[in-house]
């Protein structure tokens, strides 16, 4: 459905030139649900952008159903971290703006209905006619997801959309999103740096190595059946198992590129010597 091919993606001029992603490869199978995880500045929402079309990338390709993306399209939606609300719009004519996008043959009445149908699948039904401004941040999440889940996309892209949330609101809309998911299982992948997150929601988990070069490491497949209830997870054996390994490799890839860049920094630096300050904890460089 969706397919990222031998991309590497570059940001910077000159020297300051840096290889954010490296030689990244990723399929996105119909109906599949893919969570990616890793460390905070690796590059995920690099790649998610590049999946929608916001960027592109400097070598490789990204493909849709096939075809080269050239752009954003609403058949990508997309929900962002900052939920991206115009503040000036109320709930429903924010979702408005999009369906009338997608849908310019239909009048104001139909796409009322259908607005209002996605309003209340996100439970938003009293604060249709509120501004942004008047909302909490979960509320506005629910926003951000109705009005791209409104556009009927057939992959929908999600970048930490719940990181901003309180652990209540975010366990609320997790269960919201994997309900809505479930009923027509439409192709999805959520960036996330929360690994319970994935393991609840997805159905391969995918670690970004810690950038810059970031690569993809080995895909995690969640074998646990659906639905998936959060408060019962954590019982299950292969729950556990798939966490520790899953952590695991975030930490040996964490070390390792910490490790490789203390190297670059000695290569940089070929007389530098350690110098230990008084506490003789740590090294420092000069
Ligand atoms: N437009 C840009 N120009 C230059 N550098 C950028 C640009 N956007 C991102 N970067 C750099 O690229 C790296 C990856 O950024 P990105 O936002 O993709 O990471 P991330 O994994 O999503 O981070 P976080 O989890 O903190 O949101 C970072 O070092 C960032 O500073």
């Amino acid at each position: 459905m969706l397919q990222l091919k031998n991309v590497h993606k570059f940001y910077g001029e000159g020297r300051q030139r840096t290889e954010i992603l490296h030689n990244i490869n990723l399929d996105l199978n119909e109906g599949e649900f893919v969570a990616i995880v890793g460390y905070s500045g690796s590059g995920k929402t690099t790649l998610v952008k590049l999946l929608a079309g916001l960027i592109a990338p400097d070598q490789g390709e990204v493909l849709f159903k096939g075809q080269r993306v050239q752009g954003p399209s609403h058949e990508r939606g997309m929900v962002f971290q900052n939920y991206s609300l115009l503040p000036w719009l109320s709930v429903a004519k924010n979702i408005d703006l999009g369906v009338a996008q997608v849908y310019p043959q239909w009048n104001k009445r139909q796409r009322e209905e259908h607005v209002m149908r996605y309003i209340d699948m996100v439970n938003l039904g009293p604060a249709a006619h509120k501004h942004p401004v008047e909302l909490s941040g979960g509320m506005r999440q629910r926003v951000a997801v109705a009005r791209a889940l409104a556009m009927n996309p057939e992959v929908l892209l999600m970048d930490e959309p719940l990181s901003a949330l309180d652990a209540l609101t975010r366990a609320k809309l997790q269960e919201e999103i994997l309900k809505i998911w479930n009923e027509d299982r439409r192709t999805a992948l959520l960036i996330t740096n929360d690994v319970d997150e994935g393991i609840l929601m997805a159905d391969r988990i995918i670690p970004l190595n810690p950038g810059p070069q970031a690569t993809l490491g080995p895909a995690f497949k969640v074998d646990i059946e659906r639905p998936r209830i959060k408060t019962k997870l954590n019982q299950l054996p292969e729950y556990k198992r798939l966490r520790n390994d899953i952590i695991e490799y975030l930490l040996d890839t964490g070390a390792e590129s910490k490790r490789n860049q203390k190297l670059a920094q000695e290569r940089l630096l070929p007389d530098a010597r350690p110098v230990l300050p008084r506490s003789g904890f740590s090294l420092a460089f000069r």
